[in-house]
């Protein structure tokens, strides 16, 4: 089922990412992200069905739908922890639609993850470093004893950006769940990827620290210049953030477009959200 919008994105329409408010595409710049038909489907029962999108370059899209929608199956799809059942995905021009998580990474795309992916024991310097190795790529320990004060440039960095300085000796374990999230996205962005994908990064966190956060991601598209597809339950948050808003149900694409378009969509209240947004 085609996605609704009234902007048409399109598995062809770059021209779409650009006639929302703040993308920094042009009508004429080729998609970072498209998505042609893409499917998921388990032991023939579809899970991610024929979905199709572009994302221009420095475009923020969220996605939203209920619980059990296919939203973290289509990250999933795109970063390349499942495998595309049915059609096809391009990167920067590029089919990558068979191609490893690695390989994809390589290529710029990162992504974060609904539950906590860090190391209890580690400090949060250690986890900067750690990544800002193995973005390096193989040989990097090596060269290490050469690269050791661009790493440590880089790491002072990243904590300042991600509000971590303070705390770049504590354990991982010892950080509040909105310190956790930002400590996954200073592990992210110390590979410097051009598209981000975020699972719900409030989830877990606490009222008092979604602004910092919220503050935190905006800073990451707007200022870094990153595109950013997001999932996220918290609307309040979404709406400040997003260019588009992607509204998955059933495994499909609901719609498509703008904020306020989808917002004032009947069909997706009625499918969705079931009342006023
Ligand atoms: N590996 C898998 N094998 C079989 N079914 C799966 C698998 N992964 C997800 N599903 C099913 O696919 C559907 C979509 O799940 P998914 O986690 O993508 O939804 P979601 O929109 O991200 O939900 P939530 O908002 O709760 O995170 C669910 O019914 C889920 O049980």
């Amino acid at each position: 089922m085609p996605a609704r919008t009234t902007s048409t994105p399109s598995a062809s329409s770059a021209a779409s990412a650009a006639s929302t408010s703040s993308a920094r595409s042009s009508a004429s710049s080729s998609p970072v992200l498209r998505l042609d038909g893409l499917g998921w489907a388990v032991r023939g029962v579809p899970i991610v069905e024929d979905v199709s999108f572009s994302v221009g370059e420095g475009e923020f899209i969220a996605f939203i739908g209920p619980n059990g929608a296919g939203k973290t199956s289509l990250f999933n799809l795109i970063s390349g922890i499942y495998p595309a059942t049915h059609g096809s995905l391009h990167l920067d021009g590029a089919d990558i639609t068979a191609e490893t998580v690695h390989a994809r990474a390589r290529r710029g795309l990162g992504r974060t993850f609904q539950t906590s992916s860090l190391w209890p024991g580690m400090t949060v310097a250690d986890h900067v470093r750690l990544a800002a190795q193995a973005a390096a790529g193989p040989g990097a320990s090596y060269r290490l004893w050469r690269r050791a004060e661009r790493y440590e440039q880089q790491l002072a960095d990243t904590l300042e950006r991600t509000d971590l300085t303070h705390r770049a000796d504590t354990l991982a374990s010892a950080l509040s769940h909105g310190e956790k999230r930002k400590l996954e996205l200073a592990v992210l962005l110390v590979s410097e990827p051009r598209l981000i994908l975020l699972d719900e990064p409030m989830a877990g966190v606490s009222a008092e620290e979604v602004p910092a956060l919220t503050e935190l991601i905006r800073s990451v598209h707007r200022d870094l210049g990153r595109t950013v597809l997001m999932v996220e339950h918290h609307m309040d948050v979404l709406l400040g953030l997003a260019d588009r808003l992607a509204v998955m149900h059933h495994g499909t694409l609901l719609a498509l477009d703008t904020p306020e378009a989808v917002m004032a969509d009947p069909i997706v209240q009625q499918a969705y959200l079931g009342e006023a947004l």
